[in-house]
């Protein structure tokens, strides 16, 4: 196991960021750090890159016990939302630097430099300054700088938080081809639950300093451990005081079963091929509903409708 986080508490004065997290990361994984904004992903990745310390609890790295030592120490590469570049070298200068300062021969690291560049689809910019790149451009120098040096594990927080979605999306697909090739243990931080569905192996769902549930984006998605994780992960509604996906709320003209709920349909949105309806049920409750176009054509749904609503068989629910 390549990275093992035991009993980690960390607060700052009355808050308490990290509460007695424990996390096991398999090697040659790519592994998110999922969960809402303040919730502690950071501050954990932080604390394994050795750049924050714990109040208590150990870190070991390809079961060498790291929790006391520095970041150098720990072969670790990271790369963060808003990289630190060397504005006045050139792109194949920022990707030689931590060789460079290594001391390794001039010829290694012009080779390793090519390779690098290669790898990340940058070898025709080799030669120009990081502000001449876009983006999405510079995260993959970024990317490749980390890689120089052969870390043990990779870490990334938000590496590609401030890019448009466009290219948030390619750079993701991207992320996942790129760890394909090389298989280094790749731990990166995401608040977007699509991002870590898309790109991981494994999912730890962290919130207020507690890790919620741990396991493969399927697991997570069609075992949720509570309602936060099922919430977090995709849309969620209530019908008859059970939590599930409003894709998986069947509706019918009439009443197919004695269990089925009555409502009315309060309204109908078209979001390209998808239509979502909220219906109000006799007991009160507002469900919402999606399912797509050719579906709600064939029923005739319009609002101020009756309709029967269930649980689809073999839906998620909590
Ligand atoms: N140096 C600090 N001093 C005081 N509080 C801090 C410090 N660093 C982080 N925190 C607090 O600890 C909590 C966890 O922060 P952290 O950055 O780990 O969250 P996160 O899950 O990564 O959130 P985000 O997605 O917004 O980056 C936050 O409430 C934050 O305000």
């Amino acid at each position: 196991m390549s990275i093992t986080v035991s009993n980690l508490t960390k607060s700052y004065g009355d808050f308490v960021a990290l509460d007695d997290v424990s996390v096991t990361i398999p090697t040659g994984q790519l592994t998110a750090l999922l969960g809402p904004s303040g919730g502690g992903k950071s501050t954990l990745l932080r604390v394994i890159a050795g750049l924050d310390s714990a109040d208590t609890g150990s870190v070991s790295i390809e079961g060498v016990d790291a929790t006391k030592l520095p970041p150098q120490k720990r072969n670790v590469g990271f790369v963060f939302q808003h990289y630190a570049v060397f504005k006045h070298m050139t792109v194949a200068r920022n990707v030689a630097f931590g060789l460079e300062i290594r001391h390794r021969p001039r010829a290694e690291v012009k080779q390793r430099v090519g390779e690098l560049l290669e790898l990340v689809h940058l070898s025709q910019f080799a030669d120009r300054l990081p502000s001449q790149l876009s983006g999405g451009q510079r995260q993959r120098m970024a990317l490749a700088r980390a890689l120089a040096v052969e870390p043990t594990v990779l870490l990334l927080d938000e590496p590609f938080g401030a890019l448009d979605a466009k290219v948030r999306k390619e750079l993701r697909d991207w992320l996942r081809r790129l760890h394909d090739e090389v298989h280094v243990t790749t731990v990166f931080v995401t608040h977007d639950q699509e991002e870590a569905l898309e790109v991981a192996d494994e999912i730890v769902v962290i919130n207020s300093g507690r890790v919620e549930q741990i396991g493969s984006p399927d697991a997570l998605y069609d075992a949720p451990a509570n309602d936060f994780v099922m919430s977090f992960l995709g849309a969620v509604t209530r019908l008859g005081g059970v939590l599930v996906r409003p894709h998986d709320v069947a509706v019918s003209l009439s009443p197919v079963s004695a269990t089925d709920v009555e409502g009315t349909i309060s309204r109908t949105l078209r979001v390209g091929f998808e239509v979502r309806l909220t219906v109000l049920t006799d007991a009160g409750e507002e469900v919402s509903v999606e399912m797509t176009r050719t579906s709600a054509r064939s029923l005739g749904l319009e609002v101020g409708q009756t309709v029967w609503l269930s649980i689809a068989p073999g839906a998620t629910t909590v």
